[in-house]
């Protein structure tokens, strides 16, 4: 189930790969490149398989444990696509929750998985952050969650204003860490303690 690749039109993706390598002068014949569109189109169902998928899918495993405080996966590889330029922007994400009054958690694992659902997509950063948040919300009926991003974009490294080492944070917080100015502070001190 997570592990399906999202089902794209790999004939379609072949076909404009090849357009493009005409596009820029190269030659899509030749040996190096004969095979590129048919490894693009993989490349990208992989790249965009979270298209296919929702929360539902990955936060499968919701059991009920004694506890009601604060649960926060910090350091989550993340790796994803922006929309303007189709190029990575990869980094970390820190995805926090309390639990509801049943004390209704989830697996770890699967904050992470929740993560990819929306990584695998063309997005923007804030996009993203506010999408796991809500997802998370949702799905698990938390009394809050926090998601913080910190991530590097390739567009603003390798082309455009060429400023390798600049990152960006976003934060997304609902329930009680919108509400109460403590808990988003713990929170956020926890997130920042390295
Ligand atoms: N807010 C936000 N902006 C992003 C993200 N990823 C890329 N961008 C920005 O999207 C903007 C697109 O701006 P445009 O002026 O339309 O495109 P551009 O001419 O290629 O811009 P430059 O990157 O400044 O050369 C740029 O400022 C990028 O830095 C993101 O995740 N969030
Ligand atoms: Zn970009």
């Amino acid at each position: 189930m997570t592990h399906q690749h999202h089902q794209v039109d790999s004939a379609r993706i072949e076909k404009a790969i090849r357009e493009i390598l005409l596009a820029i002068g190269e030659d899509p014949d030749r040996d190096g490149l004969r095979a590129t569109p048919g490894r693009v189109a993989r490349a990208y169902a992989e790249q965009f398989a979270g298209l296919g998928q929702t929360p539902e899918d990955v936060l499968t495993t919701v059991f009920e444990a004694d506890h009601e405080e604060m649960v926060l996966v910090k350091d989550i590889e993340v790796f994803s696509t922006c929309e303007h330029h189709l190029l990575p922007f990869h980094g970390v994400a820190h995805v926090g929750y309390i639990p509801n009054e049943k004390g209704q958690i989830t697996g770890l694992s699967k904050l992470a998985r929740l993560v990819d659902v929306y990584a695998r997509r063309p997005q923007v950063q804030e996009r993203m952050t506010s999408q796991i948040a809500d997802g998370l919300m949702r799905v698990l009926e938390p009394r809050g969650v926090i998601v913080v991003i910190e991530a590097e974009h390739m567009c603003m490294t390798i082309r455009g204003v060429r400023k390798p080492g600049a990152k960006t944070t976003t934060s997304a917080v609902r329930g009680n860490f919108r509400d109460s100015d403590r808990t988003r502070s713990e929170a956020m001190s926890l997130i920042l303690s390295r």
